[in-house]
């Protein structure tokens, strides 16, 4: 864990905003996950959860603020940062004509991988993300879950120390689910982890610690006990603080 001894934490957002025109679609988020936490981002559709992703992947440059991977500036220190996350972004792979395999081993070498390590990791994640069976078939071919495997793969495959996934199970059957589910699980022994859902067992599942935003902004930081609330009800308190159907 390379930069545990020097304790900065994982993943920083330092004051993320992004605007398009007048909107913003993150305002001035701030929160910070520790080395080795597996920490949840909620909020409803469109509260900016994969916008925040995008700006701590440096996939977005920010309006306003800063992003921070095992301490290093995503902007300014990009190569550093990027060989420290694994990213698995909404949408997984657009390369549509390649194959599991073809992408894999492309994002390996771009990566700078040697191949004997490559050759280990190809394994590792075929295994891990049950790709085995579509192996050498067209990335455009394959179904949604298998899509999502393929870019679960990618994120995993330079076994970077940070995992960034939007909403990884998304998708997935039930079977796999469980899977991906486990997957998370034992990377947290070793990993930081920052994942979205909008399944809510899944956080108390995988999860010790939740970060929820809505309409853009950060409004709750803290314990999974936290998110249930006195009623020890997740889904009850997430419609309350997030203005949902029940809410008074
Ligand atoms: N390129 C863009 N231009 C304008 N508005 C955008 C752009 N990208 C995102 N938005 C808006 O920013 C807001 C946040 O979007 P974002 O995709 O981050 O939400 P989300 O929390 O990930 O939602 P979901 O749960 O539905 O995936 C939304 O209102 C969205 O329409």
């Amino acid at each position: 864990m390379i930069d545990q001894a020097s304790g900065s934490p994982m993943i920083e957002a330092i004051g993320l905003s992004k605007f398009y025109g007048p909107f913003a679609a993150t305002r001035d988020i701030s929160f910070t996950v520790p080395s080795g936490q597996v920490a949840a981002f909620l909020g409803p559709n469109g509260a900016g959860k994969s916008t925040t992703m995008k700006l701590l992947t440096g996939f977005l440059a920010p309006s306003e603020g800063e992003a921070r991977i095992g301490g290093h500036n995503v902007a300014t220190e990009r190569i550093a940062a990027s060989r420290l996350v694994g990213y698995l972004p909404e949408n997984g792979p657009l390369y549509l004509e390649m194959t599991p395999q073809s992408l894999l081993k492309y994002l390996g070498h771009a990566r700078g991988m040697k191949s004997s390590s490559l050759h280990d990791r190809l394994d590792f994640v075929a295994e891990k993300c049950s790709l085995k069976d579509v192996w050498g078939k067209a990335i455009g071919k394959l179904s949604r879950g298998y899509r999502q495997r393929v870019g679960m793969a990618q994120a995993l495959l330079h076994d970077p120390d940070v995992l960034i996934l939007d909403e990884p199970t998304s998708g997935l059957d039930p079977n796999q689910t469980f899977q991906v589910r486990e997957l998370i699980r034992s990377l947290g022994e070793t990993k930081t982890v920052l994942l979205s859902t909008h399944i809510l067992t899944e956080v108390k599942a995988v999860c010790s610690r939740v970060i929820l935003i809505n309409q853009g902004q950060l409004i709750l930081d803290g314990s999974v006990q936290e998110m249930e609330g006195d009623e020890h009800d997740m889904e009850a308190h997430f419609r309350n603080l997030t203005g949902g159907p029940s809410a008074a």
